[in-house]
């Protein structure tokens, strides 16, 4: 029987209040309005910041949510006027809309799309409400995407369709962690990372996402930096030739270690912890003249960074990336086509897989310190 037009109603992992683990809960899911898609949700991945805006952390963080952005599944329905994906297709949600028509899309100078971005800030649709229901109280959406339930509704600017023959399970990830390295290294100016040298802070998904990227883009020497002694072996499967734990170097900061072991410093830095102590020394590692810094981590409310402005006068640049620079929209289908290709890894980092009843220990599988990503199937229940 078509659902089209109907309330849908289905399970859903409910964040009541912050800092609370999810509940599943039945939920009911209204229909697309105009320019929306509702989507059955196959498979998400669990992303740092979910459980940075879980944990409160988050200074626009609402509840209750339905968090959850790094999605893959299948289109249900479509609202009036989407043109641009079809009942049936496989599709990944996008955080980072992409409406092409806004200053920001027209720039050609950034992705971060302004059409949906402050109603998706406050976490509801663009005509501010909420398609999510339970127990007669409204719930918020989460990053324009919420998949942690199993049918959502998005804009239609947050939506890309692609190829069909990828498996879900692995190409969720690219709505979120792999995109977000990928595109922090591969979209810099050119010649970018090609015989530079390069310090990657965190070695997480992101972070070996980077080391991965910077690798096939012929950096010349990868030092990979983290305080879990465990991931050494990540960061030289993914292409580091060196790992620093900064907390083996008993008084010397890691910066003037970086600086006395490269010569003067780095070409690249990457934060991917979202430490704002981590990304000073990110920055402050930089070879004077022309090292740049790239902020990726996302830091707790309240916290702010700073470091001496001499280091930013003798020319280090200090910049951040939100989705890795990436248009999903326009460059998706192309990354999934690389996967495919076996351009681009996916695989290798899926150290864990949970049934959807299983999401909060997904959750504790991120503080265990050695999972990368875990992958949720939202069909078990
Ligand atoms: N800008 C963007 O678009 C995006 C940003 N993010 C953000 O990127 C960050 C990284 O995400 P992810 O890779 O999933 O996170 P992880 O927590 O998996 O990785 C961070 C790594 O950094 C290590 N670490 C912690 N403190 C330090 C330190 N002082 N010095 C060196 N290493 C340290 C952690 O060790 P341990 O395991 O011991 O804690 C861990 O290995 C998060 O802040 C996330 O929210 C994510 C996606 C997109
Ligand atoms: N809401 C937070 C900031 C969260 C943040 O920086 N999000 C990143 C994506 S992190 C993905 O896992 C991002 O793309 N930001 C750009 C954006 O427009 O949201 C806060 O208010 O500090
Ligand atoms: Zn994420
Ligand atoms: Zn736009």
């Amino acid at each position: 029987m078509s659902t089209t037009g109907q309330v849908i109603t289905c399970k859903a992992a409910v964040c009541w209040a912050a800092g609370e683990e999810l509940k599943i809960e039945e939920i009911e899911v209204a229909p697309p309005g105009a320019h929306e898609v509702r989507v059955k949700i196959l498979y998400t991945g669990i992303c740092h910041t979910d459980e940075y805006t879980r944990s409160g952390k988050d200074p626009e963080g609402v509840f209750p949510v339905v968090l959850g952005h790094e999605g893959g599944g299948i289109v249900e329905s479509v609202g009036e006027g989407v043109t641009n994906v079809k009942p049936g297709d496989h599709v990944i949600p996008l955080y980072t809309a992409e409406c092409r028509e806004c200053k920001f899309c027209k720039s050609g100078k950034t992705n971060l799309c302004g059409k949906v971005r402050a109603t998706q800030g406050q976490g509801l649709m663009p005509d501010s409400t909420s398609r999510f229901k339970c127990k007669g109280q409204s719930l918020f959406h989460f990053m324009g995407t919420s998949t942690f339930s199993q049918y959502t509704v998005v804009a239609d600017v947050s939506i890309v369709a692609v190829n069909e023959t990828a498996p879900l399970q692995r190409v969720c990830l690219l709505g979120c962690g792999i995109t977000t390295a990928w595109g922090a290294v591969a979209k810099l100016p050119a010649p970018g990372v090609k015989d530079s040298t390069v310090a990657v802070f965190g070695c997480g998904a992101i972070g070996l996402g980077v080391i991965e990227t910077a690798r096939t883009h012929g950096a010349s020497r990868i030092i990979a930096v983290d305080t879990n002694p465990n991931k050494e072996s990540w960061a030289k499967k993914f292409g580091a030739q060196e790992f620093v734990n900064p907390a083996q170097l008993g008084d010397k900061r890691i910066q003037d270690y970086l600086i006395e072991i490269t010569d003067g410093g780095l070409d690249f830095t990457f934060d991917c912890t979202g430490n704002v102590n981590v990304m000073r020394a990110a920055l402050e590692a930089c070879h004077k003249g022309w090292g740049v810094s790239s902020i990726i981590g996302v830091a707790p409310a309240g916290h702010e960074i700073s470091t001496r402005p001499f280091q930013l006068v003798t020319g280090r640049v200090w910049r951040g990336v939100a989705f890795g620079g990436v248009k999903g929209r326009t460059e998706i289908p192309g990354l999934v086509d690389e996967y495919l290709a076996g351009k681009i890894k996916i695989d290798e980092y899926v150290t864990h897989s949970r049934k959807f009843e299983e999401i909060n220990e997904g959750f504790h599988d991120m503080h265990a310190g050695d999972c990368i990503r875990c992958v949720v199937d939202m069909t078990t229940i």
